[in-house]
Order: structure tokens, then sequence, then C-alpha cells
């Protein structure tokens, strides 16, 4: 379980998360929403120990990381994998070198078993041809796809996604949701995604949490969430608008 216990973060006098609680169960997918800048990926950061909060505790299976040093934390993230906003692949290595990075860095399998896993991990998100690619002759949803794919080479028990589905078209943002679904299901793992697009989280979501002003305005089931009276809740997931406030069908 990922519990973060009264954390709090601040730059100085301005406070990004302040005193927030939340239970991250096993195998389960939550999705954190929130307005540009909320802090939501400052979560992330925070549950894979690339940064430590100003106050407060960050428990991956009972075990507060945030007092860990730098090789404790290695080890900590040996279980997590990331898929990062912008894909953040090696431009200079081929598709099937950015999958096996992590193994090559972090474990001692031999160059056979990396490839079989390569290949394994590379077939799993549909890429079966693309292990010799450089990353630039890529389109955006392949990317996504190639960190996927590279997030779950060392068959993480926890998986952070950040804004998976940004920039992709809807048939490419639903390959994504699927993958997503199938990871869970599949392989039991806990997801933890940042998204706007409400589409995607309502797939993929087992519970939701709406960040707003540095605390966690609503964390619910996702039926729940869907139709909640609570109006500013509503108003984000409308975009702003409320449903009766939209174009009139003609
Ligand atoms: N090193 C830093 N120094 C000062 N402020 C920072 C620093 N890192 C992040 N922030 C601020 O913390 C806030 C939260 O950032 P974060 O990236 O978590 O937001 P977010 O909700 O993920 O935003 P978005 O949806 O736009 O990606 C932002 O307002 C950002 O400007």
């Amino acid at each position: 379980m990922i519990r973060l216990q009264d954390v709090t973060v601040a730059y100085g006098n301005r406070v990004i998360l302040d005193h927030i609680n939340l239970d991250i169960r096993d195998g389960e997918t939550l999705t954190i929403l929130g307005a540009s800048g909320s802090g939501k990926s400052t979560i992330l950061r925070l549950i894979i120990g690339l940064q430590r909060p100003t106050d407060g505790k960050i428990l991956i299976n009972g075990e507060d990381i945030t007092v860990y040093q730098e090789k404790q934390l290695d080890e900590v993230r040996m279980h997590m994998g990331m898929v990062f906003q912008y894909s953040a692949l090696f431009d200079s290595m081929t598709v099937g070198e950015n999958v096996a990075f992590g193994l090559r860095q972090r474990t001692h399998k031999s160059e056979e078993e990396i490839q079989r896993i390569v290949w394994e991990k590379l077939h799993l998100v549909g890429l079966d041809d693309s292990m010799a690619m450089l990353p630039n002759n890529l389109s955006g949803g392949m990317k996504k796809r190639v960190s996927l794919a590279r997030a779950i080479a060392m068959d993480p028990e926890i998986i952070l996604y950040d804004e998976p589905t940004a920039g992709l078209d809807p048939l490419r943002c639903m390959d994504i949701n699927r993958l997503i679904l199938s990871m869970q299901r599949h392989f039991g793992v806990t997801s933890v995604v940042v998204t706007h697009d409400m589409t995607s989280a309502f797939y993929i979501s087992d519970r939701l949490a709406l960040l707003q002003d540095g605390r966690f305005r609503l964390v619910a089931p996702r039926e729940e969430f869907k139709n909640t009276d609570d109006r500013e809740v509503q108003r984000f997931i409308h975009g702003g608008e409320f449903p009766e406030e939209g174009r009139k069908a003609t």
C-alpha cells in the first residue's frame, strides 16, 4: 500500500500540498485530478522518491521512504515504473535499448534474457516491429507505448502515469487506456494516474481524487465521484461548465 501521511510540500511561503492524506490500495487504479499547477505531478514525484516532502511521511508497504538514502530509494524504485508526461525516452537509443535500459543498469540478467524481456514487453504494448527504431521516428502514441514498455520491463508492483494520454488522438488514447487496464487486470499492479483527460479517468479508475488549493476536495470510487453533488467537483468534471449550461441539441 502507498500512504501519504500528513504530507506538506512548500516552496518558500508557497504551499503546494497542505497536510494531505491518501491511501492507495494494492491493485487499485487511482487517478489524481486537479487544475494545472495544483500539485498532481508533485505527488507522483513524492511516491517515487524523486522529491522529499517539506513535512509528513510517504509510506510504501509500511516503510517511510522520506528518510531513505539514495541507495535505499533505488531499491524501492526497482518495484515501480513511471510513464513520464513527455515519454522521456533516450533519443540516441533504439526502442529496444530504451526498454532494456533499466534491466541493464539495475539487474544482472544475461543479454539473452534481457532481449527476451524487451521483446515480450514490446509485444504487450503492440510494438513488435519497432525494436530497432529511434524515438524521433515514432508517433506520440508509439512513444507513450515505448515508455510504458520501459516502465513495465522490471515487472513493477506500482506504475505511475503522468498524463499518459496527453496529446494523443481519441483512438490512441483508448489504446493507452486499455493498456493501463490490462496492466491492472493481468499483473495486479497498483496504478496512480495523473490526467486532465476525464474520459480516460472514468474509464480506467477505481477511485478518483480531486486536488484543490493544496487539499483533496474529494476522494471517492468512480461512480460516487461521477455523481457527487459537490458543485465544484461537477464543475471540474465538466470543464468549468455545468452540462445544462452547454449547447442544447437542435
Ligand atoms: N522547484 C520548484 N520551485 C518552485 N515551485 C515549484 C517547483 N516545482 C514545482 N513548483 C510549483 O509547484 C506547483 C505544482 O507543480 P506540479 O508539477 O505538481 O503541478 P501539476 O498539478 O502536475 O501541474 P500540470 O497539470 O500543469 O502538470 C506548480 O505551481 C509549480 O510551479
